[in-house]
């Protein structure tokens, strides 16, 4: 006999930092600016970075910059404000504009910055939280949190597109908020029976996912593909699988030089390490900001039971075997002192991920979400009683035993699951258009004279080609993989974060350099064979397995009724249209442009 299954049960909104109104959006606007007169480094910090940056004067300034005590910050509100000031300031110093990546963060910024990140529950890394739930204000206070009334406190670039990209994912958290009270509800429905209330929380989650879907179709309104891969995408790069950038082991957080443990994430004493040991220590990994960092879609996803899994584990869809081996299967660890003491992978991986989601990409994201939001999360996944109980109505429809009622429900549910499902098909068709497409044709740097033209750069790889494999000039298939301590390749020096993963772009004389020689078993000066699989544009082609996997794990979880047996017929037909067409569209978008995307709608 099955065993009864026990759920646990979620604890008031409020109690997670969730609005009834707002979703995961704060209740009132974020801060536009840390009034304390103490702050006004940061603030005024803020008002010129833009202009810094461009006038290559950022690094200098940021130098100047006394290092102020996070201590004297009063409110969350306040602590939020900060994060979003230090998200900006940090990665615009790390990146730079056409500079060479900075290997490491002064204590003026990695000191308050780690703190603070651990007040709120997240890494000192540009996040989701950070740049959509924190970043924005309303032109008309007293009007909707929509698309029409939205403008973006702070972006890297200075861009009208960077606020969009922003702002329609915050738009979508709004159009999303009805749904993390009416999970809770439909949650409490079950547990005491009221059926036909159940069959409006359904609904009312149905309604806010198609407006969610409206909001996502109009990124291409005002959010320019080359614009975002090539200018604003490179600054929310973390440092994480960034060797190629010139970050093989992340990036020093000084001054915050107590030996942290990511594990356990707790600091201890230091005085024991000699100096490289030390060194070793203070780098850390990172992902950058991503909307995969976002706790309302992983909500609905927990609510509806859907199930991931590790990518490629899904047989129809393809093989593990034929996947590189990338960030979306496997993570390094945060900190890279680990991988010498005992390999540890995702640190500080939430434990408690029973039910649904197996995806190491999706739940290492999950140390990305502010604390109470990943304690919702969990909570949830102890709660989730919704699929259970659509199960168990499939069981009564097999046994011949469900009353029309039920059979709403149950299609009520469906109809949720496809708008998740429409979420993750217009997902990649933007992802192909933004990220592939984008990666695939590469920068297309005008007449600007900082940057060689295509056939030069053609020249310059031959030449070094030559140089590198004197004697193999014939049999050369894929990119070429340089020596550890070569510079990069032309076009990409203005756009590091882009560049090939393969690459170990260790400088010499570096502080990387100075540690891979010390610690040769991290193998950072590997030279990887010509024809590792592993090869590609970072965050090109191979992120389309991870998030079509995703998409049809969705799908999968539609439940098919006996006696609708009209229907089933229906919908097969109709799914294995929609599949042919799917996958003519998606071949088509992979040469589309954006301009046939804009005068397509
Ligand atoms: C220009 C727009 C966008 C681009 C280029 C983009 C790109 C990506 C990429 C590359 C990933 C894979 C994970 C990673 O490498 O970070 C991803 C995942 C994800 N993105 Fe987006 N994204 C965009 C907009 C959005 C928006 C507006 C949302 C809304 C919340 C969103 C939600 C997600 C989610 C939930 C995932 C995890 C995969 C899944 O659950 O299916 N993305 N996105």
């Amino acid at each position: 006999m099955q065993q009864p299954q026990h759920f646990g049960r979620m604890r008031p909104l409020d109690e997670y930092d969730i609005s009834i109104k707002t979703g995961f959006l704060p209740a009132s606007p974020p801060l536009r600016r840390l009034l304390d007169p103490y702050f006004t480094p940061w603030e005024e910090m803020m008002d010129d970075f833009n202009g810094l940056l461009l006038a290559g004067k950022l690094r200098e300034k940021v130098l100047k910059m006394p290092l102020l005590d996070h201590n004297k910050l009063k409110s969350v509100q306040e602590y939020r404000r900060a994060f979003l000031i230090l998200c900006m300031v940090s990665h615009s110093y790390v990146w730079g504009k056409h500079e060479t990546t900075s290997e490491t963060l002064p204590p003026n910024l990695a000191i308050p910055w780690t703190s603070i990140a651990d007040h709120l529950g997240l890494c000192p890394v540009v996040c989701h939280a950070a740049v959509v739930l924190w970043n924005y204000r309303l032109l008309d206070k007293d009007g909707p949190i929509d698309l029409s009334n939205l403008a973006a406190l702070a972006t890297y670039s200075g861009s009208l597109d960077e606020s969009w990209f922003y702002l329609i994912t915050t738009a979508i958290e709004s159009s999303g908020a009805p749904c993390l009270s009416q999970i809770t509800y439909a949650i409490e429905n079950i547990h005491q029976g009221k059926y036909n209330d159940l069959k409006q929380n359904l609904e009312t989650i149905h309604t806010a996912l198609a407006n969610m879907n409206n909001d996502l179709k109009r990124m291409y309104e005002k959010c320019d593909p080359y614009v975002f891969y090539w200018k604003i995408r490179p600054y929310l790069a973390g440092w994480e699988n960034m060797a190629e950038a010139g970050l093989p082991l992340g990036l020093i957080y000084e001054g915050v030089d107590t030996l942290w443990n990511a594990q356990t994430d707790e600091y201890a004493d230091m005085s024991h390490l000699d100096e490289a040991e030390r060194l070793l220590s203070q780098y850390r990994r990172y992902a950058g900001g991503s909307a995969a960092q976002s706790s309302l879609i992983a909500a609905l996803d927990v609510a509806f039971g859907v199930e991931h899994h590790r990518t490629g584990e899904k047989p129809s869809f393809i093989k593990a075997a034929d996947l590189p081996n990338d960030r979306y299967t496997k993570l390094p660890a945060t900190n890279p002192a680990d991988e010498i003491n005992n390999g540890a992978e995702t640190p500080r991986t939430p434990p408690r991920f029973k039910r649904t989601n197996r995806n190491t990409f999706l739940r290492a994201m999950r140390k990305y979400m502010p604390r109470p939001h990943r304690e919702f999360l969990e909570d949830l996944e102890e709660a989730a009683n919704i699929r259970p109980y659509i199960l168990q109505l499939e069981e009564n429809d097999k046994n011949g035993n469900i009353s029309s009622e039920e059979l709403e429900i149950v299609n009520a549910y469906n109809e949720c699951l496809h708008q998740l499902k429409l979420f993750r098909d217009k997902h990649v068709q933007i992802v192909t258009l933004y990220i592939v497409n984008q990666a695939r044709k590469g920068p297309n740097i005008p007449h600007g004279g900082f940057a060689i033209e295509k056939k030069q750069q053609q020249q310059h790889q031959q030449q070094q080609q030559k140089q590198e494999q004197p004697h193999e000039t014939e049999k050369t298939t894929g990119p070429q993989i340089k020596s550890t301590t070569s510079s990069s390749s032309a076009h990409n020096d203005l756009y590091p974060q882009t560049q090939l993963e393969t690459q170990p772009g260790i400088r010499k004389d570096s502080k990387a350099d100075k540690v891979s020689q010390m610690f040769p078993q991290l193998g950072l000066a590997r030279k990887l064979a010509s024809d590792a699989k592993v090869v590609r544009g970072t965050g090109g082609t191979n992120v389309m397995p991870f998030l079509k996997q995703s998409r049809d794990e969705t799908a999968d979880m539609k439940i098919r009724l006996n006696s609708d047996e009209e229907q089933i017929k229906k919908e097969e037909q109709e799914d294995g249209k929609q599949q042919q067409q799917q996958q003519q569209q998606e071949e088509e978008e992979s040469k589309a442009s954006w301009s046939d995307w804009i005068l397509r709608r």
